[in-house]
């Protein structure tokens, strides 16, 4: 876990005494978690441990109730999700809305376009600038496995080659951290094979945080791993660590009782 004496130029997010309350229930409390560059970091955790608002915190999308974040040694905590994506910090889906009646193509070159213009849908000149960025595009299908689908319109695809082109969009922004809302959700076994595949050669250039719960992936797949239980920090580490600590197996096994109640 973070000490108070680690470099924040360690690392390319940072989150202290991160808490969250709704009403009376305290969702997030006092988080303290720190995502080193080039890794891919997992939080996981039994329902309703918090993941989902800590994530959202995180990416902005919800305000703390008090904690900061720092994103590449910058404290973000007052500023707004499009602002930090502008930084290179991009949520999956985010601004990655799939056009279904537009080709795969297109739903990547309209991201590119997005890119290269700064944010806003310009489509008076659509024309020639999509043109242009066809071959940029078309490589970045072939990264994602789609390259063969790419004159398929995007609302025919099969689920999980729908969350590919997602991904896909949102790497045509070049994300330098990259934040995956359970990537796998969903997805039947070749696609969480294919996803996974895809999540690891992404992070080799760039950082992944991500919420899964698919545990044989996130074993695979996290070089950290932070568990998450009633809104706290239960343990960090490898899953090799994680997952022999007793308080994170209690964790998981009170999970299972609950769920035969
Ligand atoms: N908008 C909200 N208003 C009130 N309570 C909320 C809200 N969002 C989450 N909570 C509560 O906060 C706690 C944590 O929920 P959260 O969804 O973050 O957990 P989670 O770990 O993502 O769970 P799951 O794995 O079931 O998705 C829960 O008790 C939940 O009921």
């Amino acid at each position: 876990m973070m000490s108070l004496q680690d470099d924040q130029a360690d690392y390319i997010l940072t989150a202290r005494g991160l808490t969250k309350v709704f009403g009376g229930i305290t969702a997030v409390d006092n988080v303290d978690l720190a995502v080193r560059p080039n890794t891919i970091h997992a939080l996981i955790g039994p329902n309703g441990a918090g993941k989902t608002t800590c994530f959202n915190l995180l990416s902005k999308f919800l305000q703390p109730s008090k904690g900061k974040i720092s994103y590449a040694g910058k404290d973000i905590t007052n500023e707004a999700p499009a602002t930090i994506a502008r930084r290179g910090m991009v949520r999956s889906f985010q601004i990655s809305a799939v056009f279904g009646d537009m080709s795969v193509l297109e739903n990547v070159r309209l991201a590119l376009q997005r890119r290269v213009h700064g944010g806003s849908f310009d489509f008076w000149r659509s024309n020639k600038c999509l043109r242009s960025l066809e071959d940029e595009a078309v490589s970045l299908l072939d990264d994602v496995g789609l390259g063969d689908l790419r004159h398929h319109r995007a609302a025919d695809l099969p689920y999980g080659r729908k969350r590919g082109l997602e991904i896909a969009t949102t790497l045509a922004l070049d994300p330098k951290l990259l934040l995956l809302d359970e990537p796998l959700a969903g997805m039947g076994q070749e696609d969480i094979g294919r996803t996974s595949e895809l999540i690891a050669r992404v992070a080799k250039t760039r950082t992944v945080l991500m919420v899964e719960h698919n545990l044989s992936v996130v074993a695979t797949l996290s070089d950290t791993i932070t568990v998450l239980a009633r809104g706290a920090v239960l343990a960090e580490g490898t899953y090799a660590e994680v997952s022999r600590n007793p308080a994170v197996i209690e964790a998981y096994i009170g999970e299972v009782d609950e769920a035969h109640e």
